[in-house]
């Protein structure tokens, strides 16, 4: 059967739109309507007492139905809009005032039917709306009782819970026949049932305790049957359980908090009960008095007590700490068998379950102090080892200073003994400006005892986690071509920014080769530094130095008059860096440097496009899907900065006048350009800010999703000027007003042909005029022909339309017996079609 939905559409039901037909203010109005069709109960009545009636579509059911002059009264919470024939007012039916108004209206009179459909604000727990509901219920039967005349009819809706049956008990007590039923039109998902209560008794004295719900929703602690008894005892009544099965989540569970100190199954206890309970009055319990006073009973412990299901597992380790102590304080935490002096027999001391218990718990605890000792040890360490590489980096210390201060206590542990840097590759890493790369990613000694030691649990998180992570992205990956594109995008960044041109790591190589001791790594820095500054020609050492992407960068239009690359400022102190044969580091350095900044500003703007954008409002991230969708629609255009070095390669070419055609696409890129062409930055400005808290990042062991979010919001935030913005708005208006793919390729296409025959007529009229055996006027006369014949346009192929026919087809898939042009269509579409001309002709 469908299951129909509760919220949404889904209540838009075939009795929602009945109601709505008939002029029904709800759809409940069926239910009524269904239960009199079994019951008949609204036709044999005068008087009603709806409760709980607002909307008001059971009192617009019973005034439709009850025999004329009957008096119908509605109370609900909400108003109800004036009903004929019916008085109604704004109640609470759990108040005395409620009670005197309907008395007011009744008078003398009695009710034949009171009708119950209440339902508290549901919405909250479950649980508790089912009770309050049941409390409702029962506040209605206590006004029913009050108003209804003797064999008069109680109608009331139920939620089947653990209540249900209580209730039902006492419906039979006051009512000759009480049935049950759901009308078809109750929806099959909702928990209410309707309880139809005829042939009420009336008895000269109610059980206050019959309509309190202290007394009927009592739970029972002795389960012991007993259902003969007519005379209402809560105390000896049995729940007969029958229908839904209770749930356990409708339960709650409580007990003595002493009880889990003396039980062997601390565990099962603390999964299973809601709360631990202190109440001494409830429990009569004199060791719990005891605990109550232990000071080790502290706030807190009571708090973690209070409601066991939110503890974590730290609150449930300090339960069961405490629950040792209190063990050990009343006794009970070592068994033994003690000296049995008489017999002399063996004294054996037996370890309790507990005992273990708390050297487990003693064993896990140092386990993890000594873990996070370690890592607050290793993070320590890297962070020193950074700052070392920064103070490097901005000429406050050497490789070689490293390599004196740092004497490991064997020479040996230290990444920076020159030794160590050497197996590192430190310095060719340095030398290269890749700092964050020098951050110890691996510390092999270390290492494989650190896996052992980390927290076993912890790491199971982490695993779970970077499956959880890879999954998502691949589910996103099949789902969402835009993404795949920025990986793939992203994936190449990583080979092409954080790495260096094709050439540079061929000297790395080469360098790295010859790095076999201290000395020959400095002066494999000193090598790879002249290299660089070779005198040949300094502006391409400096640009094959660069990434591609970032040369490409510096060659737009906008940075023509910049002398970002004009490095002939620098030259001079590179120059004379190289004379002085002493310290080559510093000119090594300055080259870096220069590198750093020239690739910092795009690396964090200019090539991170879309991520860049991604993070700074909507329009923004507009300028991202156009660039992403530039990136799949717009084959062989070059407007877009694109990566991947294949794809580099291919796509851009340098144009005519030997300059790449690339596009500064993001407002911050545009901005920074922009004020370097100005003047308003320099290329120490540059350098600057590529010093920022987010440049050297420790990512040591962090997993991918953590460093892909931190990829998207741990950058700087440039500003951007209106100029900028401006800028990159033209640009996209611009992109945004070319026509689609399709239409380009089309007029392209259309471009393309008209450019092979003026190729055609050129090579015939080149063939004319080199003939010399006609006259000059002849050549004129054919080329003149021949271009007005080229000019002239060919009349447009008819399609022929062929009516769709299986097997009527040739091998290359042709219908047979049709030349040229042709449209599969179907005899329908081809009548359509035909019978449109007719109608086109006759007009004309
Ligand atoms: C399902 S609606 C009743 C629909 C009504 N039978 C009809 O046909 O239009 C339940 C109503 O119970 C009312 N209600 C809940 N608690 C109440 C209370 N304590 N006193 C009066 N009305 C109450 C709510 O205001 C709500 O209008």
């Amino acid at each position: 059967m469908a299951v129909q939905k509760k919220h949404g559409k889904g209540r838009l039901d075939k009795w929602y739109k009945l109601a709505k037909e008939k002029g029904y203010r709800a759809r409940a109005a069926f239910k009524l309507i269904q239960l009199n069709r079994k019951y008949g109960f609204l036709e044999k009545s005068k008087v009603l007492l709806d409760l709980c009636a607002a909307p008001g579509s059971w009192c617009q059911v019973a005034a439709e139905t009850m025999p004329a002059n009957s008096m119908i009264v509605g109370v609900d919470l909400a108003p109800i809009k004036p009903i004929p024939r019916t008085i109604t007012f704004q109640s609470d039916i759990t108040t005395d005032k409620c009670r005197a108004t309907i008395r007011q209206h009744f008078k003398t009179w009695k009710a034949d039917t009171v009708l119950h459909d209440g339902a508290p604000n549901v919405g909250t727990a479950w649980v508790q709306d089912a009770f309050s509901q049941a409390e409702l219920v029962l506040q209605a039967l206590k006004l029913a009782t009050d108003f209804l005349i003797e064999g008069g009819t109680f109608v009331t809706k139920v939620f089947r819970s653990k209540d249900y049956n209580a209730l039902l008990w006492v419906f039979n007590q006051l009512f000759s026949k009480v049935e049950a039923t759901k009308p078809p039109s109750s929806r099959n998902v909702s928990a209410e049932i309707f309880v139809v209560c005829r042939g009420f008794k009336a008895p000269k004295r109610i059980d206050p305790k019959f309509l309190d719900p202290r007394s009927v929703f009592a739970e029972l602690s002795d389960p012991t049957p007993n259902n003969e008894a007519k005379v209402f005892n809560p105390e000896k009544k049995k729940r007969r359980r029958e229908g839904y099965e209770e749930g356990d989540y409708i339960q709650f569970r409580e007990a003595p908090a002493s009880e889990f100190i003396q039980t062997t199954d601390p565990i099962a206890m603390l999964g299973s009960l809601n709360k631990l309970s202190f109440d001494q009055q409830k429990n009569g319990d004199i060791a719990l008095a005891a605990l109550d006073r232990l000071p080790e009973t502290t706030d807190e412990i009571r708090k973690c007590c209070m409601d066991l299901k939110v503890l974590g597992r730290k609150e449930f380790r300090l339960l069961l700490r405490w629950r040792l102590k209190a063990r050990e304080i009343f006794g009970f935490a070592t068994k033994k068998k003690t000296h049995e002096d008489d017999g002399g027999e063996e004294v054996v001391k037996v370890e309790s379950m507990d005992e273990e218990l708390r050297i487990q718990e003693d064993l896990q605890r140092l386990n993890e102090n000594e873990n996070s000792r370690k890592k607050r040890e290793r993070r320590r360490e890297n962070e020193r080892k950074q700052k070392e590489i920064i103070r490097m980096q901005m000429h406050m210390t050497t490789p070689m200073e490293i390599g004196l201060e740092q004497k490991g206590p064997n020479g040996e542990d230290s990444m920076f003994t020159l030794a160590a840097v050497d197996r590192a590759g430190a310095i060719e890493k340095v030398a290269r400006g890749k700092m964050g790369l020098l951050v110890p990613t691996k510390e092999p000694s270390n290492h494989e005892d650190d896996i052992e030691e980390s927290d076993e649990e912890e790491d199971k998180l982490d695993e779970e986690l970077d499956a959880l992570y890879s999954q998502y992205q691949e589910r996103k990956s099949e789902s969402d071509a835009k993404y795949r594109a920025k990986r793939a995008r992203k994936e190449s960044h990583d080979g092409d920014w954080e790495g260096f041109s094709d050439r540079e790591n061929d000297s790395d190589e080469a360098l790295e080769q010859d790095h076999t001791s201290d000395e020959s790594s400095v002066e494999g820095d000193h090598d790879d530094a002249r290299h660089l500054l070779h005198p040949q020609s300094q502006d391409t050492q400096i640009k094959s130095s660069l990434t591609r992407r970032a040369a490409m960068f510096f060659d737009q239009e906008i940075f023509k008059d910049v002398g970002v690359l004009d490095i002939e400022e620098e030259n001079d102190s590179a120059v004379h860096l190289e004379d002085e044969e002493t310290d080559d580091r510093p000119a090594t350095r300055a080259v870096e440097e220069r590198n750093f900044a020239l690739q910092d500003p795009l690396s964090r703007d200019g090539t991170a496009d879309s991520q860049t954008v991604e993070s700074d409002g909507d329009s923004r991230d507009e300028m991202v899907d156009h660039s992403e969708d530039e990136i799949s629609n717009e084959e062989g255009n070059f407007e877009v900065v694109r990566s991947g070095a294949n794809e580099w390669e291919v796509q851009n070419e340098p144009q005519k006048d030997g300059r790449l055609d690339i596009d500064i696409i993001t407002a911050e890129a545009m901005t920074l350009a922009q004020q370097v062409a100005s003047g308003q930055k320099s290329t120490h400005d540059l350098m600057d800010d590529g010093f920022n808290k987010y440049t050297f990042r420790d990512t040591d062991g962090l997993p991918e999703w953590f460093l892909d979010d931190e990829d998207k919001h741990s950058r700087p935030q440039r500003p951007i000027t209106a100029a900028g913005a401006a800028a990159i708005k033209e640009k996209l208006r611009a992109l945004n007003a070319r026509p689609i793919k399709k239409v380009r390729e089309a007029k392209d296409r259309k471009k393309f042909k008209v450019a092979q025959r003026l190729e055609k007529l050129r090579k015939k009229s080149a063939l004319v005029a080199d003939d010399e055996g006609i006259s000059e006027k002849d050549k004129a006369q054919n080329i003149a022909k021949m271009m007005s014949k080229a000019a002239k346009k060919k009349p447009k192929q008819q399609v022929k339309l062929v009516v769709a026919k299986g097997g009527n087809r040739g091998i290359s898939g042709r219908p047979r017996g049709v030349k040229g042009k042709y449209k599969i269509v179907d005899a329908r579409l081809k009548k359509d079609v035909r019978a449109e001309k007719r109608l086109a002709k006759k007009k004309r």
